[in-house]
């Protein structure tokens, strides 16, 4: 198939790499010179990606138009930030080429302000004139080892579920598995929510707190996490899974993990400013917890771990307040809230 990726940041890259070893006819687009040129020249992408050779198949361009001209499939691998302006552009390219397409987007956050998950975000600025159907894709998958050809899974949800069984065809191979689910909402909820918690662990762990402290934050977290969704029309389950569980524990653990980087920054004494220029690539926990934040007043959703960090993020709140704030809230039964949620969706989730 031929199939195009937008960002040639560390996920856009990994999953080029898996979609040329498939044999699919790649091209990647992005907007920095420098790294289109390495591409196409050293079958590098040392800034995002070390020491990894892509496969010479793999074409680069800084022109959107190129890309897009060639596109059966669109992966949109941008930060969320990006995504709006992005397909934005993309959708008057399609216009003026009379193309259609199919997008799978695999950003992992809220949006800003709107608070909106990043497929309505790409809804709102496309229209079924140029786009088949949007997918997202996520799931516990570093780009460093996808990129390795380790061992990876990953989830993937679209409103009309024969586009999710096309992109699951697309990328799955001997190491890497794509399963399909048809809860959109869950599957982007997991995907941006779990990069809250993934900060925190990386705080309390630069404080030196113990496993205890941090298995505990992973599992609340993981109930809020459901909480929201399920209040947002996601199905509970899905945050048993690798959109869910899965993806929190790969973040919340792991070095590679830029969210977790972070939090150990911050916990540093490093301004959120500070440590987001040191890591050079996104960390979409800091804005997703400003809007998830704002999302669980709207929704009067408790997500205490969320509240905490934010203050800690933006209001200046210290790691002993932050601590105390959890740690003696009132008693609460382990999983009374959710079920209240549960009860309160009173109707079967929804596809979207
Ligand atoms: N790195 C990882 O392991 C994974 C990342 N993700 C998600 O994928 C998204 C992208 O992440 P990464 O590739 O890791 O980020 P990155 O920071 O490594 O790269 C982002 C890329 O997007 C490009 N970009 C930013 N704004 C752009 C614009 N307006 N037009 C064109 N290109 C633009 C940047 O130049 C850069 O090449 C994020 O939402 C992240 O949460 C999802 C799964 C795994
Ligand atoms: O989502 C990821 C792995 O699944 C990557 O997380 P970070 O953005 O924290 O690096």
């Amino acid at each position: 198939m031929k199939i195009s990726l937008i960002g040639t940041g560390s996920f856009g890259t990994s999953l080029s790499l898996v979609l040329a070893d498939n044999g699919h006819d790649v091209i990647i687009y992005g907007r920095n010179n420098e790294v289109v040129e390495e591409i196409n020249t050293k079958h590098t992408n040392s800034s995002y990606l070390k020491e990894i050779e892509l496969p010479s198949s793999i074409k680069a361009t800084v022109d959107l138009n190129e890309a897009l001209s060639h596109a059966e499939l669109v992966v949109l691998a941008v930060p969320v930030k990006a995504i709006r302006s992005v397909t934005r552009d993309m959708h008057k390219l399609l216009e003026t080429l009379g193309r259609k397409v199919q997008i799978v987007h695999v950003a992992k956050g809220l949006e800003l302000g709107t608070h909106l998950r990043v497929s309505k975000v790409i809804a709102e600025e496309t229209t079924t004139d140029t786009v088949k159907d949007i997918s997202v894709m996520s799931g516990p998958s570093h780009a460093e080892e996808v990129a390795k050809r380790s061992p990876t899974t990953v989830s993937v949800a679209s409103a009309q579920p024969e586009y999710a069984k096309i992109v699951q065809d697309v990328f799955m191979n001997s190491y890497f598995r794509v399963y399909d689910n048809d809860d959109m909402v869950g599957v982007e909820i997991g995907g941006a929510l779990k990069n809250i918690i993934a900060l925190s662990i990386g705080v309390i762990h630069g404080l030196g707190f113990g496993d205890n402290a941090k298995a505990a934050v992973i599992t609340r977290g993981l109930q809020e996490i459901a909480r929201l969704g399920t209040r947002m029309g996601a199905d509970p389950l899905t945050f048993t899974g690798l959109a869910g569980m899965g993806d929190l524990i790969v973040t919340a653990t792991s070095m590679h993990s830029r969210n977790y980087r972070c939090g150990i920054m911050l916990s540093e004494g490093k301004s959120v400013e500070q440590a987001q220029e040191e890591m050079g690539m996104v960390v979409e926990g800091v804005n997703t917890t400003r809007a998830a934040y704002e999302l669980a007043a709207e929704y009067e959703v408790e997500m205490p771990i969320t509240k905490v960090l934010y203050q800690f993020l933006f209001e200046e709140m210290s790691e002993e307040e932050a601590t105390y704030a959890l740690m003696l809230r009132e008693r609460t039964g382990e999983t009374d809230k959710l079920k209240e949620v549960m009860g309160k969706q009173n109707k079967e989730w929804t596809r979207e």
